[in-house]
């Protein structure tokens, strides 16, 4: 994946949400730390465009995120509540509401829902209700609904939010095992341990960008 951040910034009236960003982006593992408020989810949003800049610019493989709304189908987006973004009750016809959202024939459609339900090992969640899963399960069902699509990077916001200590080890290896490249925003810092690069933000500023041992020390810092 290649991101780049051209001093771009997010202002709200009078509120900085992300001072001037000036940053790239190109390993197959990121992560975002920060406290509350600090920005990093408005950091995530601007990479597929779902928040644009208010100054300068971010560019997605190769494409400015303000101009190419193609983005978007590079870059899926799992959010902290995955429940609010399955939308249809039934897990097999939500994955294939993306799929069907984005064009695809009747047939591309049965086959990636399958393949997707096959290479994470949820067949068995396909004729589930969404509302009836337990966390871990909706996390599943989230994931196969947005990769399904074919983004080639993938953001995971809190993806261990609310997890117990088992599905939240499942998670943990779901993402270390993703073939496409993924940015992990996490209050969960065992989550990141081995990460080669670690972005810290404190007040809608990058305050380091350092593999997850350094990061984390200066968080740490920020915290006390
Ligand atoms: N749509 C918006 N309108 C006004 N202010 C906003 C909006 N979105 C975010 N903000 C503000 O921007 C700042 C950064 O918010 P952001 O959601 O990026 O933080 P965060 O680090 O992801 O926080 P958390 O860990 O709590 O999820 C906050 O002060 C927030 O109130």
């Amino acid at each position: 994946m290649n991101i780049r951040f051209e001093s771009a910034e997010v202002r709200y009236g009078a509120r900085v949400a992300l001072l001037p960003l000036s940053l790239e982006l190109t390993e197959r593992r990121i992560g975002v730390i920060g406290l509350n408020g600090s920005g990093k989810t408005t950091f995530a949003r601007l990479i597929n465009g779902l928040t644009k800049p208010t100054g300068g610019r971010v560019i997605v493989n190769g494409r400015d995120t303000s101009e190419d709304k193609s983005v978007s189908t590079d870059v899926g987006f799992i959010f902290q509540s995955p429940q609010n973004q399955i939308i249809l009750p039934i897990v097999r016809d939500d994955i294939a509401f993306g799929l069907k959202s984005r064009g695809f024939s009747k047939v591309e459609i049965d086959t990636r829902v399958d393949a997707v339900l096959r290479r994470f090992k949820a067949e068995h969640l396909a004729d589930r209700r969404a509302h009836e899963l337990s966390g871990g399960e909706l996390q599943l069902a989230a994931l196969c609904s947005v990769l399904a699509t074919g983004p080639s990077i993938l953001i995971l916001d809190e993806p261990t939010n609310q997890l117990d200590l088992r599905n939240r080890g499942y998670v943990q290896g779901l993402v270390e095992d993703l073939t496409e490249s993924a940015i992990v925003i996490t209050h969960d810092l065992d989550l990141l341990s081995g990460y080669e690069r670690v972005l810290v933000f404190h007040q809608g500023q990058l305050v380091a960008d350092a593999a997850a041992a350094e990061a984390v020390r200066c968080y740490r810092e920020i915290a006390a």
